[in-house]
């Protein structure tokens, strides 16, 4: 349990790396046969459990401070992997596991076992994979290799799965043609197959629908470095908006995160935003209602209706649909949960509305939701007297160090 204060946010914090590039560099270091380096590497739940599974493998990980040392050959193919309770590590770890010709077990704990994976069992048959779940969920049980070379992907409930095809498919000898339908969070695979060409591993497509992807390359690279991740910075972004100011270290303008975004609403709604050379500050100002597709960008939804709580008049943030598979029913859940708080909701299909909000005190179950437990905190910086949320733990998952940041800029918790 954690108690939320009443604050002012002012100060100046660096963000931890990105989880979601971060276990993409692993997923590709396994398939590597070179010594990888990875620099600023992100330590929160999601990424040890990615780095749990290439261990298994027989891959030798040395941690240096900032930095991974990740070493040697496969030197075996385990029976069972374990992904915790991260969504990108099942499906971004299952086409890349079937590569191999041994059954393998793929399971998980927590929220995980409540999220889909049934989806993946046309496109793996397809490509000579066998395949089985538990009813749709985990445990489940892939058997490779890889045998065929071309195949459908459904990327209507995730862009992860594709995510496991592209950075394993360049490894089989031919070359496989992958067509998608319904692609949802495109930038994420722009996310993936930067990655890869960093990597020096490239994959044409027509319009995300169609991709080409060429047999027998290989991952050549020996240093990376992980970028600072968005998603994370959204948090205190937002805080510096709704309470005094902020400045944000460690982001890079540049990236192809798709939570980078958040500077454009932010803009939008009429904060004082500041971009410097991966620097981002923020300032108070009169904020002004905001509509939003966030679709694409699923992770911001939870932190933009806290925004949207002080802007005035009614924001509209579309992508409701593309919350029901999370960590929690996040749609649900922050209906339900920042209602208590004060926070005027109403959903309707795929649109949530949210209107200017008067923040009263008031209980919040976290349904161990990392990004519920984060925007709820952000609210509560200017909640009437104080918010109580039931673990503050979860934030784990994504960002060990949020209570530390978040006491840094002056938010008080006890
Ligand atoms: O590829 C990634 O790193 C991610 C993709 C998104 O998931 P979906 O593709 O399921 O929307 C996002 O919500 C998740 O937190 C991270
Ligand atoms: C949904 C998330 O992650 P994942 O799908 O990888 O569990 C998230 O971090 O909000």
């Amino acid at each position: 349990m954690i108690k939320i204060l009443r604050s002012k946010i002012n100060g100046s914090i660096t963000v931890p790396s990105s989880k979601s590039i971060m276990q993409r560099a692993i997923a590709i270091s396994l398939l590597s046969n070179r010594k990888i380096i990875l620099k600023n590497i992100s330590f929160c739940e999601d990424s040890n459990n990615s780095i749990n599974v290439i261990k298994k493998f027989g891959k030798k990980i040395i941690i240096d401070e900032n930095n991974i040392v990740i070493d040697g050959k496969i030197e075996g193919i385990p029976n069972e992997i374990n992904c915790g309770e991260s969504g990108l590590c099942v499906r971004m770890f299952t086409p890349i596991i079937s590569l191999f010709s041994k059954k393998i077990k793929v399971n998980g704990k927590g929220s995980i076992l409540k999220r889909p994976v049934g989806f993946f069992e046309s496109t793996l048959k397809e490509l000579g994979v066998g395949f089985k779940c538990n009813n749709n969920f985990l445990p489940l049980e892939v058997k490779g290799p890889i045998k065929f070379n071309k195949c459908l992907v459904d990327g209507s409930i995730s862009s992860q799965f594709l995510t496991g095809l592209l950075i394993a498919l360049p490894n089989k000898k031919n070359d496989t043609i992958v067509e998608v339908k319904n692609l949802k969070s495109k930038g994420y695979i722009d996310m993936t197959l930067k990655i890869m060409k960093d990597f020096g591993v490239n994959i044409l497509n027509e319009n995300y629908k169609k991709f080409f992807i060429n047999g027998n390359q290989k991952y050549k690279r020996d240093f990376y470095t992980i970028e600072g991740d968005w998603s994370s910075a959204a948090y205190f972004l937002v805080a510096g908006a709704i309470s005094e100011s902020i400045e944000v270290h460690g982001l890079n303008i540049n990236s192809k995160q798709p939570d980078k975004n958040i500077i454009n609403i932010l803009k939008e709604v009429g904060a004082n935003v500041e971009v410097g050379n991966e620097v981002v500050k923020v300032k108070k100002n009169e904020l002004r209602a905001f509509t939003y597709d966030s679709s694409d960008s699923p992770d911001l939804f939870p932190v933009l209706v806290v925004l949207a709580a002080f802007c005035e008049g009614k924001s509209i943030i579309y992508g409701v649909n593309r919350l029901l598979y999370k960590e929690s029913n996040r749609a649900k859940v922050i209906f339900e949960e920042f209602s208590k708080i004060g926070i005027k909701i109403n959903i309707d299909g795929n649109k949530m509305e949210v209107f200017k909000s008067e923040i009263k005190n008031g209980f919040i179950n976290t349904h161990n939701d990392h990004r519920i437990a984060m925007a709820a905190a952000i609210a509560g910086i200017n909640s009437n007297t104080n918010i109580i949320l039931d673990n503050k733990e979860c934030v784990n998952k994504s960002y060990k160090m949020f209570w530390d940041d978040y006491k840094k800029v002056g938010g008080k918790i006890e």
